[in-house]
């Protein structure tokens, strides 16, 4: 039989009007001038009497289901009524085959931030995910994080046996600390597979925002559920950072320089909303600030050229690395869990920026945040992160490129080294117009750490203001993907 062909072809009445509907084997629903694509469109089904009642997410057809410019989806109900209890029980059987078959999740574990953003994840939830999740019958937990680190927490011991995904209704903060808490699992080989799910309701909404744009679909809380629940998966790269024994795990960036100052600076502004960054933005670029230090990278197939390659004393650094990877290290503070990927690091072709810079960002996924395209030419999967670095740029320029970081358009600057890295070492040093005062190292949002004399410099962070190792493992985590 052709894919096409129906494989049920019955009499029933929709709105009244008795019509012929057909399922093909390749799920295709239809009746009247109506077709819906199953596994694209089809949530789920219930059945009352003798109605089955189709459960869908259709494009809007008029403008008020516009977003952004693009076409969004709404919730609509279909009953098909049929003649007779046996074609009814013969369509509901045929359709759950159909969806079963697709492989969707069935049970989900659900973080949602009610601190994150504007406070409106929970509202969110309740509005816009919870909705459809229940009209395609998927089974879920829900859990409010009630302080930093707490989805790290329970992840560590969640029973993950009883899921098919988690999903974070946040921004991409928690998404991260669910990232850290399965990969500091005993089992962490088996965990790392569960897929991750991310439904935009935070400030940095950069990985919903990468996975839904890929497919052209807006940044929008319900497209992100329809992904979750149709199951499509794509592997996603975990970049480790390592300082001595203390690791970080990261899946959206890395920024030094001005990047991180504004994110984090202008956090004392936080009531102005995203309107915050391009205020402090500017003042930050009119009073412009340089780091000294230096950065060595492995460069990817095709940026070769990028950089010099090392002097002795850097060299002496990256085989540091190596002795540190290879030898029987003192009892670590964490014994087991995942240590990042094995990589002889000696072997690999290294070079090196020296600064003073004016910024370096890296970036695993295009999208940092709803607006910011950081870097249009990152993928998920390509075991490498996008380096955009800035050493020099007359500060009229740099105004004009932050206004192209919209598009993605600032890669091309003349100011902006943009290349593709496999290894990365940030050697972070003062700023050269104040000695006494480091800057911040910020990854995925939350600072990693924090110099001498930097904004809030006396509260703690995880690493030292200091030398840290960037390795990639290609396509560790799974993500719930639109396509
Ligand atoms: N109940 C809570 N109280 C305070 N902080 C929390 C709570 N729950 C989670 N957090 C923290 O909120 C931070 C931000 O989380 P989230 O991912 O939702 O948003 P974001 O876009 O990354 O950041 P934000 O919107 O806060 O700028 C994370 O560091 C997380 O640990």
């Amino acid at each position: 039989m052709e894919a096409g062909e129906p494989i049920l072809s019955d009499r029933v009445r929709i709105s009244g009007t008795v019509t012929t509907a057909t399922l093909s084997a390749d799920g295709q629903l239809r009746w009247s001038n109506r077709l819906l694509d199953v596994e694209k469109e089809v949530l789920g089904f219930s059945v009352e009497g003798l109605k089955l009642k189709i459960k869908s997410f259709v494009q809007g057809r008029d403008e008020i289901c516009c977003f952004a410019g693009k076409q969004t989806h709404i919730r609509k109900t279909f009953v098909l009524q049929f003649l007779s209890d046996s074609s009814l029980r013969l369509w509901t059987h045929k359709l759950q085959e159909y969806l079963d078959s697709l492989g969707r999740p069935k049970r989900l574990f659900i973080f949602v931030n009610p601190y994150g953003g504007k406070k409106s994840a929970s509202g969110i939830f309740v509005n816009d995910v919870k909705p459809l999740l229940d009209d395609a019958n998927v089974a879920y937990s829900v859990q409010e994080t009630k302080y930093q680190l707490y989805a790290k927490e329970v992840v560590k011991s969640l029973d993950l046996a009883s899921y098919d995904g988690i999903v974070c209704v946040s921004g991409d903060g928690v998404l991260v600390e669910v990232l850290n808490g399965l990969l500091i699992r005993e089992d962490w080989q088996n965990a790392i597979k569960i897929p991750l799910g991310v439904v935009p309701a935070g400030t940095g909404n950069g990985m919903a925002k990468s996975l839904l744009d890929s497919v052209d679909e807006p940044c929008a809380a319900s497209n992100a559920t329809l992904a979750v629940i149709r199951g499509h998966k794509r592997s996603l790269d975990v970049a480790t950072l390592t300082q001595g024994d203390t690791r970080f795990f990261s899946v959206l960036m890395l920024a030094w320089g001005l990047i991180a100052d504004i994110d984090i600076e202008s956090e004392k502004y936080r009531w102005m909303g995203s309107a915050r960054l391009d205020f402090y933005g500017v003042q930050r670029i009119f009073g412009l600030r340089k780091y000294n230090g230096n950065i060595l990278f492995v460069p990817a197939s095709g940026y070769e050229s990028y950089g010099e390659p090392l002097d002795l004393e850097n060299r002496i650094i990256v085989e540091g690395e190596s002795e540190t990877k290879f030898k029987e290290g003192p009892v670590t503070t964490q014994q087991y869990g995942y240590k990042g990927p094995e990589v002889d690091l000696k072997s690999l072709n290294w070079r090196k920026f020296d600064g003073p810079f004016v910024s370096i960002w890296l970036h695993n996924v295009p999208w940092g945040g709803e607006d910011t395209m950081a870097a249009p030419n990152a993928e998920f999967s390509d075991g490498c992160l996008d380096l955009i670095m800035i050493r020099d740029i007359p500060k009229l320029s740099l105004l004009k490129m932050m206004t192209g970081l919209s598009d993605g358009s600032h890669v091309k600057s003349p100011y902006v080294s943009y290349l593709k890295v496999k290894a990365f070492i940030l050697q972070p040093g003062p700023r050269n117009d104040d000695q006494g005062k480091g800057g911040i190292i910020d990854v995925d949002g939350e600072v990693l750490a924090r110099g001498k004399g930097a904004y809030k410099c006396e509260e703690e962070t995880l690493m030292s203001y200091d030398k840290l190792l960037i390795k990639v493992d290609q396509g560790l985590a799974t993500l719930f993907s639109p396509n």
